[in-house]
């Protein structure tokens, strides 16, 4: 948009703004207090309401909290390996905005000869006037454009790298699962998408505008200042008067911007939870039940922003009235001297053009109030994600514990045990050993195992068996990693020739996929074809592309961390077809439309043919170790019987959970597991060996 002299060509640079800037949200809430929101955010704990609670901040220092966080999350690109073409993109959008005020003043100028000339009734000079302001528009549209291309293209590659930068950390060391198992933070999901779109696009508008801004005034002060100081005092007096109120009207905006996005997303999750447990619900007949849930959290979103619309019409009584109260004043200033021939009649234009710029520049706070609360609110939400990202939120101190030390070390370190204790013609080999282990849930801190001992050796297939709730799932999660409260250590010895996979870290290396397998109790579907179901979580099967830029160029070459490489041979696609013949799922191959046919997985087979699907992955991986968690419950006897001879010829070690007792057969060792008594220190657990059918209260380890 060109800004002209004439106030009826007159666009505010705070209107300019309006329009380049992408529509932000009013949708924010009454802010929780920071000192609160941590605290639920750190997971709500029973004690940590005994901690006193944190001073509350002051004005001062929550704006500088604010800016630091804004800075912590927008620098990253900018030093990233994205930097010089972001940089390069920054300074040709900073170069448009500069070439945009200067063609802006220039219309201010041609503004004032049109004028003269038309009250001059001077009509060849009217003409030449008329001619260089059809010239200036056709010279001066592109600069506008470009600038707001530019400008667009540049925030949405700043929106794709923060993306990938966001989606790897959350990803990394079962974050994900941290933070939802945890409670730690409201919708991830949310901020990955709304927040990071909105903080991207906005912060740049913001810098622009600001930058226009400052510009902006340098230029036109200067001509207002010359035509009449005292107007250009009055006005400065005007905006900052203006200013203070509005950040008084405003101040609760920020805080109901806050809690809108959180609410809109709560929504909106609710209603992916109906969709995702649709057949559940429609079996439970739970319909009414839903509905009320989502009517009362729609309610919620729609009284805090019924209470924003008030906040915001409030302020608006006042901003608008600000806006043109103040209108008719330069004119009404500058008059007396165009009556008593000092100036000419095009300066009284002029003088209005350059004020309407410099209110606006000086008015940012006053008409952008709305648009900076809400980014407030994004920074705030999205500084709270980064923070969690970095693990800069730990437990509550009153839950420290040691913790429990799981390591994957290379199979020369382990020891080695004759399979038959007089003829050593066979050795096997130490897999894994649990040491002194006691096992506590992260959030609460109850113990579930008490000093656990256990050597894991090659084809030890071991049954942990106990009550629901005992800690049996607990257990595989500390194995896998994703619980580490408590003591203790879990040592996993790997295979010497695989040790190349495995990233060393420190004196022992990282797992890496392959070499152990966790069976969950509900068996995963990934979204896409069969072929993908059986490939997961092995192989990768979507080709890995750089993330193109909206130019075409590529934004980051680089192997994300997280994608798993393909360690050994892919399967073929008569892989897998014998290996769904091999679980007894060769028929759903023709029933699906082939091995690439796309379906709702989850939805279109049964929880038995779920678990039979996750045993063929557990047979393409062919891992040294599988863990399984109630991973036939669903099955029938014949199945589940078949699904063990499977895995225990194709030389897979195993640990598995379970309740039935025929499924004592496939396994030498029992570990039965009891509750554990919160008052005892003594173990609740013992080993029966199932060969010599006699109970032992001694580790594992006793084998020796
Ligand atoms: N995130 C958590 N925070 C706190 N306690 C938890 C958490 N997850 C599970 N628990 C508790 O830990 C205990 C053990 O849970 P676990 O899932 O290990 O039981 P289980 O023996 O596998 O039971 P089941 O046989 O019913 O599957 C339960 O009392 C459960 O409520």
């Amino acid at each position: 948009m060109i800004v002209i002299a004439s106030p009826v060509f007159t666009t505010p640079s705070h209107l300019l703004l309006r329009h380049a800037s992408p529509p932000l949200r009013h949708e924010s809430t009454r802010r929780i207090p920071r000192s609160r929101r941590r605290s639920v955010s750190a997971t709500s704990s029973s004690s940590s309401s005994l901690l006193p609670p944190p001073p509350r901040p002051d004005k001062a220092s929550e704006l500088r909290a604010l800016w630091k966080r804004f800075k912590k999350v927008a620098a990253p690109f900018w030093f990233s390996e994205d930097k010089d073409q972001a940089r390069l993109r920054l300074a040709s959008v900073f170069a448009l905005t500069l070439a945009t005020t200067g063609i802006s003043v220039g219309f201010n100028f041609l503004g004032r000869d049109f004028y003269n000339a038309l009250s001059n009734k001077d009509q060849e000079q009217f003409t030449k006037q008329l001619l260089y302001y059809l010239c200036g528009f056709a010279g001066g549209i592109p600069f506008f454009v470009l600038r707001d291309y530019a400008k667009e293209t540049l925030s949405l590659r700043w929106r794709s790298w923060m993306t990938k930068y966001y989606l790897q950390r959350y990803l990394k060391d079962q974050t994900f699962y941290k933070i939802q198992s945890q409670s730690m933070i409201d919708n991830p999901d949310q901020r990955i998408v709304d927040d990071l779109s909105s903080f991207t696009s906005t912060a740049l508008s913001f810098s622009l505008t600001l930058f226009s801004a400052t510009i902006d005034l340098i230029s036109f002060s200067n001509i207002l200042f010359t035509i009449y100081p005292p107007l250009f005092l009055l006005l400065l007096l005007y905006s900052f008067g203006g200013t203070a109120i509005s950040v008084f009207l405003g101040k609760g905006l920020v805080n109901l911007n806050f809690m809108q996005e959180k609410k809109e997303a709560d929504f909106r999750y609710s209603l992916v939870r109906v969709r995702e447990n649709a057949e559940s619900i429609a079996f439970y007949g739970g319909e009414q039940n839903e509905m009320q849930l989502l009517l009362q959290r729609f309610r919620s979103a729609f009284d805090n922003l019924t209470e924003l619309l008030i906040a915001s019409r409030n302020l608006e009584f006042f901003t608008d009235g600000y806006r043109y109260l103040i209108q008719i004043l330069p004119a009404a200033l500058v008059a007396p001297m165009f009556f008593s021939g000092k100036i000419e009649f095009g300066v009284i234009n002029q003088s209005v053009s350059a004020f309407n710029h410099i209110l606006g520049d000086f008015s940012l706070v006053v008409y952008q109030f709305q648009a900076i609360s809400a980014f407030s609110a994004v920074i705030d939400r999205l500084g709270e994600f980064d923070d969690l990202l970095d693990n800069n939120i730990t437990r509550d101190p009153s839950h420290a514990m040691d913790e429990i030390e799981l390591t994957y070390q290379s199979a020369g370190s382990s020891s080695w045990l004759d399979s038959n204790g007089s003829v050593p013609s066979r050795q096997k080999q130490k897999l894994l050993e649990i040491e002194e282990l006691t096992l506590q849930t992260p959030t609460n801190g109850t113990t579930l195992v008490h000093n656990l001992i256990a050597d894991i050796y090659d084809k030890d297939h071991l049954l942990i068996m106990g009550p629901s709730g005992s800690g049996k799932t607990s257990l595989l999660r500390a194995m896998a990693g994703l619980w580490r409260s408590g003591k203790g250590r879990i040592t996993f010895y790997l295979n010497p020739q695989d040790e190349e996979k495995y990233e060393s870290h420190e004196n022992s290396v990282k797992r890496s996929p392959g070499e152990v397998l966790f069976l969950p109790q509900r068996p995963y579907m990934v979204l896409g074809s069969l072929r993908q179901q059986l490939l997961y979580p092995t192989w990768s099967t979507i080709m890995e592309e750089a993330t193109p830029g909206p130019d075409g160029s590529k934004i980051d070459g680089s192997s994300p961390p997280l994608l798993k490489r393909d360690e050994c041979k892919k399967p073929t696609t008569d892989d897998l077809m014998r290996t769904l013949k091999n679980v007894r799922l060769g028929h759903i191959v023709d029933r699906f439309g082939g091995l690439d046919s796309l379906h709702e997985w989850s939805s279109v087979l049964s929880l038995g043919e779920q678990q039979r699907l996750a045993f063929a992955r557990l047979l393409l991986c062919q891992p040294k170790l599988a863990l399984l968690d109630e991973s036939t419950s669903a099955l029938d006897e014949a199945n589940e019987a078949h699904l063990y001879q499977q895995i225990q010829s194709a030389g897979i070690t195993y640990i598995s959970i379970g309740h039935r007792q025929t499924l004592t057969k496939f396994h030498n060792k029992i570990l039965h597991i009891s509750t554990a008594d919160p008052k005892s220190i003594e173990r609740n657990w013992r080993v029966v060996d199932v060969n010599a059918k006699e109970d032992s209260f001694e580790s594992i380890r006793s084998a020796d």
